[in-house]
């Protein structure tokens, strides 16, 4: 019998395409293993009438994943990597980021090409801590309501008449084939990514040399810096839930910019910074602009929310 490498994956059409990405990528390296997808539901897919923050925060979508690898019946699971929590639970590694899109945010709207274009006191929909901290920064009149459910289900909230623009990844889109649908990206100035952000992390068993060794070949180089300076600030800043946090690098394989950012999600304090300096102090970096966050009052936002 040939060897196999069973991929858990949750069963939205995003989780999918992402899996199946991974799948095609490891088929095509390694032609002698069979890759195969295990669809399994999460509870962060059932309950959809209630705020991520509110139900258990980031951990949510992965935690049914991790026990499929834990019991031994898959060997990889694939994350968006925005949704994974700065903590791996004990026995998981991630070994393997790639990033098949682009980090930043979509503008979506049917009568509006832009977030300036907006007239005043415009309804928007997000249920990220960070959008809604970025818009109401950006643009303190507009009105921001909860908005739930998968990419479709907010497109549908849209075009029903719900809300006048709503923000989504443009790698989201991109992924299920609505890039049409990005009336223009937010630059990371108008709205900084999410830490990892347009970023897909292959997760296994951390005792899984074998598994391992097979993906190892899909890491992208540039994309694990960019990941290792984002994923420090978030080592430091993040409690267990999903909160207005903000952190986006990009490199030249020498020196490397990272921004961050923390804000209160009513849009009235807005604490930025960023830092530079060699790519291989990618995590350093990362540590050091979390404690100057912390201490320019990122601390006092963050305690506010927990
Ligand atoms: N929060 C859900 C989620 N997790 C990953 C993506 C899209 C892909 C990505 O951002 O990496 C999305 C949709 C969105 O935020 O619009």
């Amino acid at each position: 019998m040939p060897k196999t490498l069973r991929i858990a994956t949750r069963q939205s059409e995003l989780a999918l395409w992402q899996a199946k990405h991974v799948q095609v990528r490891l088929q095509t390296a390694l032609p002698e293993i069979e890759v195969v997808l295990l669809p399994i539901r999460t509870e962060g897919d059932r309950i959809i009438d209630r705020p991520l923050s509110e139900i258990g925060g980031k951990g949510l979508f992965l935690k049914e994943l991790e026990a499929a690898l834990a019991a031994g019946e898959a060997d990889l699971a694939v994350h968006s990597m925005k949704d994974v929590p700065a903590e791996l639970p004990p026995g998981m590694a991630l070994p393997v980021v790639l990033s098949p899109g682009s980090p930043l945010d979509a503008f979506v709207a049917n009568d509006y090409d832009t977030v300036e274009q907006l007239p005043d006191g415009a309804h928007m929909g997000t249920s990220s801590l960070r959008r809604a901290a970025m818009l109401k920064n950006l643009r303190p009149d507009l009105r921001i309501s909860s908005l739930r459910g998968n990419v479709q289900t907010r497109l549908a909230k849209l075009d029903a008449g719900e809300f006048d623009a709503i923000l989504l990844a443009c790698a989201g889109l991109e992924r299920l084939g609505l890039a049409a649908r990005i009336k223009s990206e937010l630059s990371p100035e108008q709205s900084l990514p999410a830490i990892g952000q347009g970023v897909l992390g292959i997760e296994i068993r951390a005792d899984d040399d074998e598994t391992a060794a097979h993906i190892a070949a899909l890491d992208d180089e540039y994309t694990h810096i960019r990941i290792d300076a984002e994923r420090a600030v978030n080592a430091r800043l993040e409690g267990s839930c999903h909160l207005p946090i903000a952190a986006y690098a990009v490199h030249d394989g020498q020196t490397l910019r990272l921004r961050a950012c923390v804000g209160k999600p009513d849009g009235t304090v807005m604490v930025r910074d960023e830092i530079s300096g060699p790519t291989g102090e990618a995590a350093s970096l990362g540590h050091r602009l979390a404690e100057r966050l912390l201490a320019a009052g990122a601390d006092k936002i963050l305690a506010d929310l927990a």
